[in-house]
Order: structure tokens, then C-alpha cells, then sequence
């Protein structure tokens, strides 16, 4: 009988923003998970950073999950020794959460007790935006690894020539610097007024396009792309935008957003922010069988008091974990207490941000020497932080001093403490700039068997996988290969 279902049906990746990620895993001998990847599932963000650079680059099995937490790369023979039941190149076409049943594409049914949502989202085409010609062969989005293996073969075909990248967020940013390192002349469109509009400040965002112009990058701000030109094998040889210049172009890189894959359930569950409503507990309110986690969950925020959805890979983990929690050991499990956080890695750049940028902002430190922050106050309180070029110390002094919610009285003092500001609050133990996970499972029987005594679950805290295979030890050690890694690490 099978008890526990993850779908990820539609786009690839949904799955790694699911099970089995970070330090995690949950292994029921009666678990099938559905997905139409062609490999086990791998963690996205290596995809726009180190899977596209010429050297070295980052390839599979390196980023299988659960690479962001150091641990064991779940590949099919760690599914296989672990009495999961991986079905992949599998689509689910339908869902009947009364029923309690999916069907498949081929025809299959199957019954659960419980269902994980984990269906993430699709790239968003150009043709929604009225755009056509975008299945073009130098037309490249970036969502799977599909999608990067093309990417990575189409640049390598146009070395030297001109790309351009349309969208000015996470793939607009960390694609523009792969092209010019793999030595493509980048002109970047985006309709805002500066990058990373989403998140950046026009200070910060001023540095970065300072940074990007200097590698040879070139900003076409407040325009977007309204046709391409085609040659006569129907490639694209340019783009034209809305003032009607026109951009040479060899290759075009698409990133314009995301769209959470809810279809499934339409109709059947509350949708909210574009995705799947659930509860603290990652649980749909309407149907206590049904979580959903990652992208396609919209869940409430403590910190804030709002329902929102988090397009990132640490939420992913960290509501994947949750939801996990709650299932395996629901009179432990309190609510979810997340502390947003996000991050991105580009050139020899590096910054993260946590919690929320609204209110009123006071940057800090060094913008010229590449060492500097931002706050966001709202209502008196710090609610939000970010830092570039920091260490792992500053990172979690930030985060800490985010989660803490301070009273802040006088933002010119703010802005000229800085980082000492933050460190009032830094904890002692760092292990992890985040909290620990509020609940930890105790760890019991094994693979194989059946039914739920068949379950193991091992949590940071405990280590319980590892202990279980008599090597604490090395997960001490992993744990410092980790942090040490932290810098270097090109995912
Ligand atoms: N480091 C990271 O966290 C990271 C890295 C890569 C991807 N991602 C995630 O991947 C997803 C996709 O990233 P993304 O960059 O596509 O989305 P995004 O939302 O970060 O940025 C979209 C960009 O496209 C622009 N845009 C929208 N419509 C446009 C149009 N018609 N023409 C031109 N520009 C247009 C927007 O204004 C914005 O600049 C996001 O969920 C993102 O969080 C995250
Ligand atoms: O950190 C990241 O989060 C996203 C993705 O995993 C969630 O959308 C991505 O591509 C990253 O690089």
C-alpha cells in the first residue's frame, strides 16, 4: 500500500525544491515520489551560476540534493538502498484530492494517504507577453537542466558574438556575468529602472551595474524586447524593443519570471499570491491530506503576518523540512518560523539578504571598496538585511539581528554603526546563520519493511542519518567542509 506521495508533475525541478532536500530525509519504504525528470532530482542553483562557466564547470552528480546542506548526493541508488520508489519521465495529469487519487499520463491511478505538492514553476515565455518567436534556437530560458545544457552548448557556439539577456532579476544577473565569462558581448533589457528591481535599492543596484559595465556589460533600462529578427534558417539575428532600436544578437537569454504550476489543483484548493495556500504546518486548510512546499506554497510568514511566496532554494529546503516535520511527528511540530532569506553569487560578488525591504532604507559601509549593506525599518523596527562581500559571521550576525525584529530609533545612528549594529545581536553558536528546525525527529527503524515504523527521518540536530551509520564524526566534519566551503562553493 502506498502511504506518502510527492507529485512533481509539471517542470523538472519542482521535485528538488521538495524531498529528500538538505538535511533531511525522510525515507518510508511505502513512498512514491512522480516526477518527469529524466535523472533524480538535483538542486537548481547551480544551473545559472557554475554549470555555465567554461572551466571546470559544475556538472551532475555534483548538485544532486542534497548538495546545498553538504550531505549525501541522493542519487538512484541512494532512492534505490533507501526503499523509495523514484518514478521518473512520469507526468501526473490529474488530481482528485477528495478521491485522494492522481492519474498519470499513462493511465495509472493512484490512491494516497498523504500528498506533497512540490510542482514548483515554469519560466515564463515572452509569448504571454505577446512576444512570438521564442522557441527560436538561440532563444535560451533557464529553468532546468535541459534548459542549461542548451544554454551551455548555444554559447559555446557563439563565442565572441553578441547576447542579449532580457529581464534584470536572479537569471538576468547571474547569466549576464556567465556570458561574459565564457567571453560573449552582453547587452542586458529590462523595463525597470535599474537591476534586481525586486530586491535592490537604486544605491545598491548602482554598484552592481558599475561592476557589470566594467566586465563590458551594457544596460538598456525602462524598454523591453517587442519582436525578434530572424535570418533566413530562422534564427535570430536581432531584437528589437519597444523605442524601436534594434540589438544585434547571436544568442538571447529569457528571464522574466516565474509561474508557480498550480494546475493540478485548480479548482480543488485555495490559490493565494499565484500558489497553493497552506497552513504553518505547510498543510492546505481545506484538505489536511495535501502539503505543498517550495515555490508553489504560499505560507504564512510569522516575522511579517502575511501569507507570501518565496521563490528561493533555502525556502524550499526549509518548508520541505517543515512540511516533513509535521507529517512524520505532528504533536512536535509548531509552527513554521521562517526568516526569508536570499542570495546570489556573480563574479568574484557575493550577497545575501534577509527577511523583508520595506519601509525606510539606510545603507552602510564600504560602497567603493565592495563591502557594504542595507537595512530596511518599518514601523520603528528592523525588518530587513542585506550585505554584500561579507563573511560568514557578518552574514549571520544580519540574519540574527533580522529575525530579532530590533527597535530602532535613530536611523542616521543606524547607518553609521553598521555591521556593529547587527553583531549586538550575533549568537554565539554559528553554525547556521537560520534557526534550527523546531522540531527534531527521533530517528527509528530503517529501510525495507512497511508501513510507518518504516520511517527515518534525520534532522540537523541530531544527525540521526549519520549516527545511524555510526559516523558522527564526519558529519562534524562535513559540517566544516561546509562552512569552509561556504565562499568557494560555485552552487
Ligand atoms: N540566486 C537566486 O536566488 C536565483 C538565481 C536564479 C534564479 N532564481 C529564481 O528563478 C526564478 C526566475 O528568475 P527570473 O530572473 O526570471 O525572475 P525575476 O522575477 O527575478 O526577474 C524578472 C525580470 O524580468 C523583467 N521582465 C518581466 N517582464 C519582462 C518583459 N516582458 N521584458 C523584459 N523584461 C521583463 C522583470 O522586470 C525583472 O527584471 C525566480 O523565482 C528567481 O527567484 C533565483
Ligand atoms: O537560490 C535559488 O533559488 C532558485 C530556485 O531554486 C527557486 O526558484 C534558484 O534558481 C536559485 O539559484
Amino acid at each position: 500500500m502506498q502511504d506518502l506521495h510527492v507529485s512533481c508533475s509539471l517542470g523538472p525541478f519542482c521535485f528538488s525544491f521538495g524531498f529528500g532536500f538538505h538535511s533531511w530525509h525522510l525515507c518510508l519504504s511505502s513512498m512514491r515520489i512522480f516526477n518527469m525528470l529524466q535523472v533524480p532530482p538535483y538542486e537548481r542553483p547551480a544551473l545559472s551560476k557554475g554549470f555555465l562557466l567554461p572551466e571546470a564547470p559544475a556538472r551532475l552528480p555534483s548538485f544532486h540534493t542534497c548538495v546545498g546542506a553538504n550531505e549525501e548526493r541522493l542519487t538512484l541508488k541512494w532512492y534505490k538502498e533507501h526503499g523509495i520508489e523514484l518514478v521518473l519521465n512520469t507526468r501526473v495529469k490529474s488530481a482528485d484530492v477528495r478521491r485522494k487519487t492522481l492519474i498519470t499520463a499513462m493511465g495509472e491511478t493512484i490512491s494516497y494517504k498523504i500528498l506533497i505538492i512540490a510542482t514548483g514553476a515554469r519560466a515564463l515565455k515572452l509569448e504571454e507577453f505577446g512576444v512570438e518567436g521564442s522557441n527560436a534556437e538561440n532563444v535560451c530560458y533557464l529553468r532546468d537542466l535541459n534548459d542549461a545544457t542548451r544554454l551551455v552548448e548555444v554559447m559555446q557556439s557563439r563565442m565572441g558574438g553578441n547576447a542579449v539577456v532580457i529581464g534584470g532579476g536572479y537569471i538576468g544577473m547571474e547569466c549576464a556575468a556567465s556570458l561574459v565569462i565564457n567571453g560573449l558581448k552582453v547587452t542586458m533589457v529590462f523595463p525597470e529602472a535599474h537591476c534586481m528591481a525586486r530586491l535592490f535599492t537604486p544605491k545598491i543596484a548602482e554598484f552592481y551595474e558599475s561592476y557589470y559595465e566594467a566586465k563590458g556589460v551594457r544596460f538598456v533600462k525602462g524598454n523591453v524586447l517587442t519582436s525578434f529578427e530572424n535570418d533566413s534558417e530562422g534564427k535570430v539575428k536581432g531584437v528589437i524593443l519597444k523605442d524601436g532600436t534594434r540589438l544585434p544578437a547571436d544568442l538571447v537569454v529569457v528571464g522574466i519570471g516565474i509561474r508557480p504550476n498550480t494546475e493540478l489543483f485548480g479548482g480543488q484548493l485555495t490559490l493565494e499570491k499565484g500558489g497553493i495556500k497552506v497552513n504553518a504546518r505547510m498543510q492546505t486548510p481545506s484538505n489536511a491530506s495535501v502539503y505543498a512546499i517550495g515555490d508553489v506554497a504560499t505560507f504564512p510568514v510569522k516575522l511579517f503576518g502575511s501569507n507570501r511566496r518565496l521563490e528561493h532554494v533555502d525556502s524550499a529546503r526549509r518548508s520541505s523540512r517543515h512540511a516533513v516535520s509535521a507529517i512524520l511527528s505532528p504533536d512536535k511540530t509548531g509552527e513554521f518560523d521562517y526568516l526569508p532569506f536570499f542570495y546570489s553569487r556573480v563574479f568574484a560578488l557575493s550577497w545575501q539578504f534577509y527577511g523583508d525591504n520595506v519601509g525606510e532604507v539606510v545603507h552602510f559601509g564600504d560602497f567603493a571598496g565592495g563591502r557594504f549593506g542595507a537595512y530596511w525599518v518599518d514601523n520603528g523596527r528592523l525588518v530587513g538585511s542585506f550585505y554584500e562581500g561579507g563573511n560568514r559571521e557578518e552574514y549571520a550576525a544580519i540574519a540574527e539581528a533580522t529575525r530579532v525584529r530590533p527597535e530602532v530609533v535613530d536611523l542616521d545612528e543606524l547607518g553609521r554603526l553598521g555591521l556593529e549594529f547587527a553583531f549586538r545581536f550575533a549568537r554565539k553558536d554559528l553554525e547556521d546563520p537560520l534557526p534550527p528546525p523546531e522540531v527534531v525527529v527521533p530517528v527509528t527503524a530503517s529501510q525495507g519493511g512497511d508501513t510507518s515504523s518504516s520511517i527515518v527521518v534525520a534532522g540537523r540536530p541530531v544527525y540521526g542519518w549519520h549516527a545511524s551509520a555510526g559516523v558522527l564524526v564526519a558529519a562534524s566534519i562535513a559540517g566544516l567542509a561546509y562552512w569552509y566551503g561556504w565562499r568557494r562553493r560555485r552552487w
